[in-house]
């Protein structure tokens, strides 16, 4: 006869403990939409990324509506350095020539997208991959950036949103559906855009009317001077962090994005460390919320 050893009684109350604190977050986000996004930088490690795929399944099974946006930046830079070229950034935002832009299309439009699908699917769920341009649903026109003397800097492909039809994710939610979105838009000629994905994530979460917004990325939050965890962040404090250069990189577009986002409806905006095993289960369904809140004001 097979035996199992058997559970000691703390480790059961300990168990049971964890999965009693998840019910008034099910109950509280029944039906409700969650905008995760998944940056190129928590996706390192096989590990990681499986239990990522097993998180959103999970949550997608307990009744909430998870809808992932991804990144895939380390993993353009890696494809474009096998072509020879170096990625160059200006104020957060990777310089996009016609080259570029056809890579930029491969990883995020292609691999990354098509293997977080895959994974998804592969822990139980139904997931579905999309760039902006299925359905025209991401519009995009050219962004220009403003210069330090205000004057318009050119950086190639990178789009700016104009407007996200919610119909198509609306459409894939109501056949429980997992949409799985590459920050890719098409201009009015059909051409295609980068655009920053948590940009793409933020808009979608207004968009859709999110319950929720949750940033994963490489750092435990928003980090000070001194390297301390910051929450409650406001508006007011964010552009002091900006002026004093303690925010920077790719932190710029996220966190403009997580304060539109706060500011325009959602009702609770995260900035938390993916490289922690199960990051977004914490975050949603238990006490121990991780990272860095945004606030509206
Ligand atoms: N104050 C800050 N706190 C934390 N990270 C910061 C800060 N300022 C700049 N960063 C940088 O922002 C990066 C996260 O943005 P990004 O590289 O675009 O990540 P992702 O690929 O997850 O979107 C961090 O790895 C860090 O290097
Ligand atoms: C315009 C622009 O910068 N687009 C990004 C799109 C991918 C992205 O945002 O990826 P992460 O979230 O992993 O950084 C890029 O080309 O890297």
């Amino acid at each position: 006869m097979p035996t199992v050893a058997p559970i000691s009684a703390q480790t059961a109350a300990e168990k049971a403990a964890i999965l009693s604190e998840a019910l008034p977050y099910i109950r509280r986000f029944n039906d409700k939409t969650i905008v995760i996004k998944y940056g190129g930088n928590a996706m390192t490690d096989e590990d990681l990324k499986a239990s990522f795929a097993q998180d959103v399944v999970l949550l997608k099974l307990v009744g909430l509506n998870p809808v992932v946006v991804h990144g895939g930046g380390p993993q353009i830079n890696d494809l474009l350095e096998r072509v020879g070229k170096q990625g160059e950034f200006i104020q957060g935002m990777r310089v996009t020539d016609a080259e570029t832009m056809e890579i930029v299309e491969m990883v995020l439009g292609g691999l990354v997208n098509k293997e977080i699908v895959s994974l998804i699917n592969q822990h139980g769920g139904r997931a579905v991959g999309l760039t902006g341009k299925d359905g025209h649903f991401i519009r995009a026109k050219k962004l220009l950036l403003k210069g330090a003397e205000g004057e318009p800097v050119d950086i190639g492909q990178v789009g700016e949103i104009e407007s996200i039809d919610p119909e198509l994710v609306a459409l894939l939610d109501t056949r429980d559906f997992i949409p799985v979105i590459a920050p890719i838009g098409v201009g009015s000629e059909g051409e295609a855009f980068n655009i920053n994905a948590d940009l793409v994530a933020g808009k979608l979460a207004e968009t859709l009317k999110a319950e929720k917004l949750i940033l994963m990325t490489n750092t435990p939050g928003v980090l000070d001077q001194k390297g301390q965890l910051l929450t409650g962040l406001t508006p007011k404090l964010v552009d002091s962090l900006i002026a004093d250069g303690t925010l920077s990189g790719g932190m710029l577009p996220k966190i403009g994005s997580a304060l539109d986002a706060a500011r325009n409806g959602v009702n609770s905006v995260h900035i938390i460390d993916g490289r922690v095993k199960h990051a977004l289960l914490l975050e949603v369904l238990t006490n121990d919320g991780v990272g860095t809140m945004i606030c509206a004001d």
